[in-house]
């Protein structure tokens, strides 16, 4: 994959001026650790050799100047620490916000096939070691590349041979890292595919845990647990074969520099073209030219983690949500609420079928319509094209007149109101679930939307009120009293236009009746589209549209259309039927 190093470079810009003191100091601190071995060549070389009536006082004045430079050293890398770091973590934590920002656009087709504990370990896991990559990365090639040519040029005025001698190893070394920072790279993205999977794994297992204890099927999710946990172990296995390669490979090149140093130097020495205290600072300052290439292959391994997260993170930042304003989109003021299909065709994904082929349809403002038909006919998808969740393959579908595709988004959805039979609360009081259906809206508000919707009574006898806990999926409340307050937040946004999608179906009588009620005063003055697998709820509906795999085949009223005696005559019966 082209590593897109523009986008890469391009989070460093609000922390430029910050990190480039950084890179400056990085650069200094490393100048003056070269000054040390050269010093030990002074002293060992030209002191201790010259008049030693003054090489104690020029000792002490060498060691005071060590120490200034060991000061200098360590308060500059106390700042290239600390604040490196923190440059690293605000621009990982800068991407993680991006992404998040980026999968909220992303739209339902996005999360059809994507699993949420895969895009939770996207956002949490994939970006961890992003910060040491952007803060060590930069950072350590100054530092350490400072003391690589540094320590070359010293070393080649010490003995021009040698150098070379060492540098021979180089080409090779270069090869086998490059080599293995390939092989590493991919066996990290698979970790992290893997850890993705076992995240997902987690996920589905916990969120379904009512239906696991109530099949009394634990093992089965602790095996689907345990091959996901397999799976990475091996995947680990493998990179860490990969890394110990790796890693021992880079020693071996390393030893056998040394030991030809070694061996070579005291060869020169022998035949008198280097003396004992050159071929110390050379052993001092090889280990300056071996140091950076040990610390960049170690960490290249953090860089490789960092690198695989990034690239992890583009693939996402690279999808472009599927359903998007259009440029000058039409801001909606008042909606009147009529809504028309019109030789609408949708299907999934270009492999499947059509779901609806050419229907063609009219809701006029304010109607109350009923949806019914056989499982699987395509209602909610019908409904799902109105706020645009996904768009229609052929034909229009069009609200007061204006194509749904040609209105802002922001707008057409304010303008649409859903109830769904799985309610969705979220973390945290019922008064702010409620406050979701408009964040503007003051206590009076919701109480009365609460009111509207009958839950007011129920939330007072809640511990807290309004301020009461609803923790995840409002597990405290039961099916109408959660249906209510989707109800209410429905009523604060409200909205022109009304889909109730089985919105009754799921409780009991008592329950249904209540929540039927809510729905009703909700629907009052704004067009409604309800639909129903219980008949028996929609008796009342303005027009019943019946929806087949062939399309609408039939519309009319409850009497109407028993008096046909058609499609909707023969689900009614059926029903009837059961019931008796
Ligand atoms: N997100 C999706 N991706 C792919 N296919 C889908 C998706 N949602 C629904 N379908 C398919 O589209 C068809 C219509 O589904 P839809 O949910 O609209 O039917 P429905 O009439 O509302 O059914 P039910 O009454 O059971 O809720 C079905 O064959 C279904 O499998």
């Amino acid at each position: 994959m082209h590593f897109p190093f523009k986008k890469f470079f391009s989070y460093y810009k609000p922390y430029l001026t910050l990190f480039l003191s950084i890179l400056v100091c990085a650069f200094i601190v490393s100048a003056v650790t070269l000054v040390f071995p050269l010093l030990v060549r002074y002293i060992t070389k030209d002191v201790l050799a010259g008049d030693m009536s003054t090489a104690l006082s020029k000792v002490y004045w060498i060691g005071g100047l060590m120490l200034v430079l060991v000061a200098i050293q360590n308060i500059g890398n106390f700042f290239v620490d600390y604040k490196g770091h923190e440059v690293g973590a605000r621009m990982e934590s800068d991407m993680r916000s991006e992404l998040f920002e980026h999968m909220q656009k992303l739209s339902f087709s996005f999360y059809d096939k994507e699993k949420t504990g895969q895009l939770m370990s996207r956002i949490t896991n994939d970006l961890l070691l992003l910060s040491e990559l952007y803060h060590h990365g930069p950072e350590d090639y100054v530092k350490y590349l400072v003391r690589f040519i540094g320590a070359f040029v010293i070393l080649f005025f010490i003995n021009a041979p040698l150098t070379i001698a060492v540098f021979c190893f180089l080409p090779f070394l270069s090869v086998f890292v490059l080599y293995f920072n390939k092989l590493l790279n991919k066996a990290l993205k698979r970790n992290k595919e893997r850890i993705g999977d076992i995240n997902a794994q987690v996920e589905d297992s916990l969120s379904g845990i009512r239906v696991v204890k109530s099949f009394a099927n634990e093992f089965v999710e602790i095996e689907k647990f345990n091959r996901e946990n397999n799976r990475f172990l091996e995947s680990r296995k493998k990179t860490y074969k990969a890394e110990a390669y790796f890693f021992n490979g880079v020693e071996t090149f390393i030893q056998l520099i040394t030991i030809t140093v070694i061996i070579f130097g005291s060869a020169l020495i022998a035949g008198n073209t280097l003396d004992l205290a050159d071929l110390i600072t050379f052993l001092l300052y090889i280990n300056f030219m071996i140091e950076p290439i040990q610390r960049l292959t170690h960490m290249s391994m953090q860089f490789q983690e960092g690198i695989t997260g990034f690239q992890r993170f583009m693939e996402i930042i690279n999808l472009k949500p599927a359903i998007e304003n259009k440029p000058n989109a039409i801001t909606l003021n008042d909606v009147h609420g009529e809504i028309e299909f019109n030789q609408a065709s949708f299907r999934y994904e270009e492999h499947l079928d059509n779901v609806l082929v050419n229907l063609s349809l009219r809701i006029q403002p304010g109607e109350y319509v009923a949806l019914v038909g056989p499982s699987g006919a395509g209602k909610t998808t019908l409904c799902s094209l109105i706020p645009r969740f996904y768009d229609v393959t052929e034909g229009d579908v069009l609200l007061d007149g204006i194509n749904v595709c040609d209105i802002d988004l922001q707008s057409l959805r304010k303008t649409i109101g859903v109830v769904q039979q799985d309610v969705y609360l979220f973390t945290g009081t019922v008064k702010e679930n409620i406050r979701y259906g408009n964040p503007a809206a003051n206590d009076e508000e919701i109480i009365a939307a609460a009111k509207h919707a009958n839950a007011h009574d129920f939330i007072m006898n809640l511990p807290n009120g309004y301020n009461s806990e609803i923790g995840q999926r409002g597990v405290k409340l039961s099916g109408g009293q959660k249906q209510r307050l989707s109800i209410a937040r429905v009523f604060l946004k409200n909205p022109s236009v009304l889909i109730f999608d089985e919105a009754t179906s799921a409780l009991d009588n008592e329950s249904e009746s209540i929540v039927k009620e809510s729905l009703e005063s909700l629907a009052k003055g704004r067009t409604t589209i309800v639909i129903a697998h219980r008949l028996s709820t929609i008796r009342n509906a303005e027009r019943i549209i019946v929806l087949t795999e062939g399309g609408i085949v039939e519309q009319g009223t409850h009497s109407a259309l028993l008096a046909h005696d058609g499609a909707y005559a023969h689900l009614y019966s059926k029903q009837f039927e059961l019931q008796v």
